[in-house]
């Protein structure tokens, strides 16, 4: 399978899986990964997930090989490409989603990197939008993420050069938010896992659901629609159960209602 999905409890772990060329992606890969958000989004179970790539590589964007034989171009007519579930362009996941970055993570692979809300690095990872060095356009969303992401000035040069940075470069950019030994992302990506995990989960898609919603909003505004899911959530049985739990000295049991 071009992608392997694999559940660890309340944690989902996808992996783009064809390693032989860096992961680049192929059409069965992306409909793997647009069903395994749809199971993320529509199973209580599952309470965070992780996005890595297999192979000592993340992602290396569209297949440039398959592109010279049926190029995404012919196929544009009428396309709706405003939202592309698989690259979460248009959609995000309503649990956390962990990006463990190994090698390249470029063009296609920091397009989808910029939908994912923790990001742990590799010290040997890359990361690029390439798209413009073979005269294509980041269509996974990244014209109008970048810049939202990260500075002005280093998120325009990385569109405009296609240029690679290195995983220390990412991190001083603010691109990601942990550099590891190389071949040990996906299990520090699984230990923060592990702590919002074991959190409680309605609290933590209200926090998550807030931060989406509000983006961009004059703060009166935000604060209005906040306030309401914020409410919500100390009216839950699991807003009780913590402050029972810590003064009886346990972990919290939250069931997520
Ligand atoms: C717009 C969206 C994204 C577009 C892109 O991503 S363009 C692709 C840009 N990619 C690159 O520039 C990376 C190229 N690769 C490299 O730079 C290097 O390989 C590396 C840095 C990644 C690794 O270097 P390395 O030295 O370790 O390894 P190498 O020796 O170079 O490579 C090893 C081996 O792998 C092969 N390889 C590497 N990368 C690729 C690649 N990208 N493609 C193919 N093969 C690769 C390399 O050749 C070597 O092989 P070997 O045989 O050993 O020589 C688009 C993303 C998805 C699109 C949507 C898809 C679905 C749709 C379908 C439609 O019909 C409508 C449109 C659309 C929605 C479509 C829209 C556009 C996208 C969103």
């Amino acid at each position: 399978m071009d992608a392997l999905v694999e559940q660890r409890g309340p944690i989902l772990i996808v992996t783009m899986n064809r390693p032989q060329v860096r992961n680049a992606l192929s059409a069965e890969m992306m409909a793997v990964m647009r069903d395994a958000w749809d199971r993320i989004d529509g199973d209580p179970a599952i309470r965070v997930a992780i996005l890595t790539g297999a192979g000592g590589a993340f992602c290396a964007g569209a297949d440039l090989r398959a592109m010279t034989s049926a190029h995404p171009g012919d196929s544009f007519d009428g396309a709706d490409l405003s939202r592309i579930d698989a690259l979460l362009k248009g959609r995000r996941l309503t649990k956390p989603l962990i990006a463990a970055v190994e090698g390249p993570a470029v063009a296609g692979g920091t397009e989808i990197l910029q939908a994912t809300d923790i990001r742990v690095a590799a010290q040997s990872a890359r990361f690029g939008v390439s798209e413009a060095r073979w005269g294509l356009f980041p269509l996974g969303g990244s014209a109008v993420r970048l810049p939202r992401q990260l500075p002005y000035t280093i998120a325009v040069e990385l569109l405009l050069t296609g240029r690679h940075i290195t995983a220390a470069e990412a991190l001083a950019a603010g691109l990601i938010g942990h550099v590891v030994p190389d071949g040990t992302a996906l299990d520090t990506a699984l230990e923060i896992a592990g702590t919002i995990a074991a959190n409680g989960p309605l609290a933590v898609q209200a926090i998550l659901r807030t931060v989406r919603e509000t983006e961009g909003l004059p703060e009166s505004e935000a604060f209005a629609i906040e306030s309401k899911i914020g409410m919500q959530v100390f009216t839950s049985d699991d807003a009780r159960e913590g402050p029972r739990a810590f003064i009886e000295k346990r972990p919290p049991e939250f069931h997520g209602r």
